[in-house]
């Protein structure tokens, strides 16, 4: 068993007790390369978001390989085919860090709607300024329209978290939610776009999904709305975003996320109308280890020829 980034303890030793575990040599991620060779004779891989599960690494890895469990829910970086040609089980990390990303997103979503970034920025700079009664204002949440793009576990959590602020919740998804699911209007997307006052995006990143907010899109938003992503950053056209920002299409995004990370669009950075935050929608330490730890049970499992807990379809 092959560990791609070494891993809190509850999880490596609940992996000890089961398989022989092999830590990365190194304190940080891996690169492509030294991903290859570390993986060669794996019976199972555990890997993060980082971490391209294609043919090539497949390949190298050899066909013992029987499972690949990504520290993630997102599973966008795993070729699920190619993995399911070989017989290799795929498992991601849904449930426990649904509170951690839905938390990360109302931050995101207060933060740009009340400017505090920018009223950081600006005291940082030394930049003179006084109370006033039109100083800085921003806009309230109560009774704002609230698209949610997705209506998963995420989207859900974000729900309940924004009827705590007097918002209107309405989603597009491909079905309807499930009974439970907190009430809101089930709309088209192109009509959630054009009614939200902010748009959040809880998607997962598939060949539908990239850029699914373009500049059309973005041209059919409300001119004082805001988007917020903390899902993948490819499901946003991050050029368009930055040219719908300066034609002032809509007023302001949050992003967690971003199309080439860890790179960020240099059109983004000096804006004061846009709130970066560096991929931390799960980023607590207690959602890490849950993480680690469910990613853990995951190969455990398939390695003791169990169904795993939470495998991918
Ligand atoms: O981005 C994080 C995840 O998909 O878990």
């Amino acid at each position: 068993m092959v560990l791609s980034r070494r891993l809190p303890d509850a999880a490596v030793q609940l992996l000890a007790d089961v398989a022989d575990v092999v830590q990365p040599p190194v304190d940080r991620p891996l690169g492509a390369a030294e991903l290859r060779a570390a993986v060669a004779g794996a019976d199972a891989l555990v890997c993060l978001l980082l971490d391209r599960v294609d043919d090539a690494l497949l390949d190298a890895a050899g066909p013992q390989l029987r499972v690949v469990a990504n520290i993630a829910v997102g599973y966008d970086n795993v070729d699920v085919e190619a993995c399911r040609r070989r017989g290799v089980r795929v498992t991601n990390t849904p449930g426990v860090l649904t509170d951690a990303t839905a938390d990360l997103t109302l931050a995101l979503l207060l933060g740009i709607t009340r400017r505090v970034g920018e009223g950081d920025r600006l005291l940082r700079a030394g930049r003179s300024w006084g109370w006033d009664l039109d100083f800085m204002l921003g806009t309230g949440l109560r009774g704002a329209r609230l698209g949610l793009v997705g209506y998963g576990a995420i989207g859900q959590a974000v729900a309940r978290r924004a009827a705590a602020f007097g918002m209107e919740v309405a989603y597009a998804a491909r079905r309807p939610a499930a009974d439970g699911a907190p009430p809101a209007e089930h709309l088209p997307l192109e009509e959630l776009l054009a009614g939200s006052d902010v748009v959040s995006l809880h998607c997962p990143l598939t060949p539908q999904t990239r850029h699914l907010v373009d500049a059309a899109a973005l041209r059919s938003m409300r001119a004082g709305a805001y988007l917020v992503n903390t899902a993948r950053g490819p499901v946003v056209d991050e050029a368009a975003l930055v040219a719908a920002l300066e034609a002032g299409e809509i007023r302001g995004a949050a992003l967690d996320v971003f199309e080439d990370e860890p790179a960020v669009h240099p059109g983004l950075v000096g804006r004061d109308d846009v709130l970066l935050t560096p991929h931390l929608g799960s980023a607590t330490v207690q959602t890490r280890e849950a993480m680690a730890v469910l990613a853990a049970r995951n190969a455990a499992a398939v390695l003791g020829g169990q169904e795993p807990p939470t495998p991918v379809r």
